[in-house]
């Protein structure tokens, strides 16, 4: 698998020290606001997992399924709700996890999404913000790194569902997709 990977991008520490600052501000800005953390499956899975046992407020949790990839490295640019959330959104204020922005499709469509289901407050945290990728404007509440124009993989993200599994985010080879 690791074969595959052309260049390790973000180490498993660097991606822990980030989370973990990440986690922090969140703490500071939702002091006494009880958010509900919604994790946007598959990709954000670890990211999930990570960031919310450094917030250290109390939080409410709940997790959506949309997919605009399928098995390729461009969106398809149509988003589906494969599974959708538990807990109403009234009153709430919402914290949208993601692993990456792209062109900004997904989380665009989810934002208004879960604005029009009356949330208080939607904002968007993703650990990978890819800004070159913009097919619609969108800028995340709170972003750990900005990545160049490649296809990234691991901690979460996958390329046909694989590698989602690595430690550490890297960049693929062209070849495994070309
Ligand atoms: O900004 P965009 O171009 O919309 O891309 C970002 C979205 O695409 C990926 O999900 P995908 O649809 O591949 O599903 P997955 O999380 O199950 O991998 C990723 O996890 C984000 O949710
Ligand atoms: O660079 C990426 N890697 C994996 N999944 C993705 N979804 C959007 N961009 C990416
Ligand atoms: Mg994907």
């Amino acid at each position: 698998m690791r074969d595959d990977i052309e260049e390790i991008m973000f180490t498993p520490e660097q991606i822990q020290s980030k989370v973990a600052e990440l986690g922090m501000q969140i703490s500071d800005d939702y002091r006494d606001k009880n958010p509900l953390v919604v994790c946007v499956l598959k990709g954000a899975s670890l990211f999930m997992a990570d960031l919310v046992r450094n917030i250290s407020i109390p939080i409410e949790m709940d997790f959506m399924a949309i997919s605009s990839y399928g098995a390729s490295t461009q969106s398809s640019g149509v988003v589906r709700i494969m599974k959708d959330l538990e807990t109403g959104l009234e009153n709430r204020h919402v914290i949208i996890v993601e692993d990456i922005v792209d062109t900004g499709l997904t989380l665009s469509y989810l934002r208004d999404s879960l604005l029009r289901r009356n949330a208080s407050s939607v904002r968007i945290v993703t650990l990978f913000d890819k800004p070159s990728g913009r097919k619609i404007e969108i800028i995340p509440d709170y972003s750990g790194f900005q990545v160049p124009n490649a296809f990234i993989v691991g901690y979460g993200l996958d390329y046909s569902e694989k590698y989602r599994n690595l430690p550490f985010v890297g960049i693929l080879k062209p070849e495994i997709y070309s």
